[in-house]
């Protein structure tokens, strides 16, 4: 009932982790693999390890969470590794995701995936930070297409970039008029709404060392952001570019409302970090409850269908 074809290939459900939970090493990889998650992906990884920030560098928080892990990973290498043991035994396609943290290491690291026997789903994560003193990569338009339009002159492999959230119209017309512009396999929207803030009420303290306390944002306060940033890409995008739903996704309900916005793939990070793998089939359940009480075969009945009010 769940079943999702992305890039070819036919997906128990739609439903993965985001990068950057519970999938830094080969441990938690490996347990992503055995819960019910229809694919899963890898750390963004850089091409040296990284320590990352000093900790604390996460909170749960009630209604979500807050981060400035600062991109801590094992190295391309590392991941390289696990992904083509994986591909030896595995059919469905590994999503393996990478940020440089300037526009060479970018370059050098796709270059990397594309010279090597990686068979699996690239995601280029454009949230990675820019000289100082100016935006993230994908706050800088003209630096977006810079960057695609070297990477796809040498990658040929399934590609897709990971985006930061945006919130105004305009953001979103110039966007999708770049990314029209290049063979992208999805886009993945959001990642954590950037710099935050968190108070312990009983401390009168911010919740995480790095950056005085600034940190992006994720789980219940992001959804409507989410779903926005997804309806906006899904309608101004060429089909050939899927949407992968990532943001405030808790319940069965959440991943339905994404995927009415038209979402094909579904990413779980703050929810997936407080509770665990077993959260892919509960919200498998849920989703697939909604699914019967509204009379749908699949998910391809509703896929997009949000109404609007006429
Ligand atoms: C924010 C960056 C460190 C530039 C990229 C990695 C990343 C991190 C991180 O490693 O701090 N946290 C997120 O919520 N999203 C991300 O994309």
């Amino acid at each position: 009932m769940l079943q999702t074809t992305f890039l070819d290939y036919i997906y128990e459900n739609p439903l993965m982790n985001a990068s950057g939970v519970h999938c830094m090493t080969v441990e938690e990889l490996t347990a992503l693999e055995n819960s019910a998650a229809g694919a899963f992906i890898t750390k963004s990884a850089t091409l040296a390890p990284r320590e990352g920030n000093p900790e604390p560098r996460y909170a749960d928080v009630p209604l979500g969470s807050i981060n400035s892990m600062g991109l801590p990973n094992n190295g391309v290498d590392y991941y390289l590794d696990y992904a083509l043991k994986y591909q030896m035994n595995h059919e469905a396609p590994l999503f393996f995701s990478v940020a440089g943290t300037s526009v060479d290491e970018n370059i050098a690291l796709l270059q990397k995936i594309q010279d090597s026997d990686f068979q699996g789903i690239t995601e280029l994560n454009l949230s990675c930070p820019n000289v100082p003193g100016k935006p993230q990569v994908a706050y800088d338009f003209p630096l977006t297409e810079k960057i695609l339009t070297e990477v796809f002159q040498f990658f040929t492999k399934p590609l897709g970039v990971k985006l930061p959230p945006y919130f105004d119209m305009a953001h979103f017309d110039q966007m999708a008029e770049i990314l029209n512009k290049f063979p992208l396999t999805y886009v993945n929207s959001i990642n954590s709404i950037g710099n935050g803030l968190y108070i312990d009420p009983e401390s009168d303290q911010v919740v995480i060392r790095p950056k005085e306390g600034f940190g992006g944002i994720g789980g219940e306060y992001v959804k409507p952001t989410a779903l926005a940033n997804v309806r906006a890409f899904a309608t101004r995008l060429k089909p050939e570019i899927k949407i992968i739903g990532t943001g405030g996704i808790l319940t069965g309900q959440d991943a339905y409302e994404h995927l009415l916005c038209g979402a094909t793939m579904l990413q779980i990070g703050t929810q997936l970090q407080k509770e665990g793998p077993a959260i892919f089939e509960r919200i498998a359940q849920e989703l697939e409850a909604i699914m019967k009480k509204k009379g749908y075969q699949s998910i391809a009945d509703f896929r997009g269908k949000v109404k609007t009010i006429n």
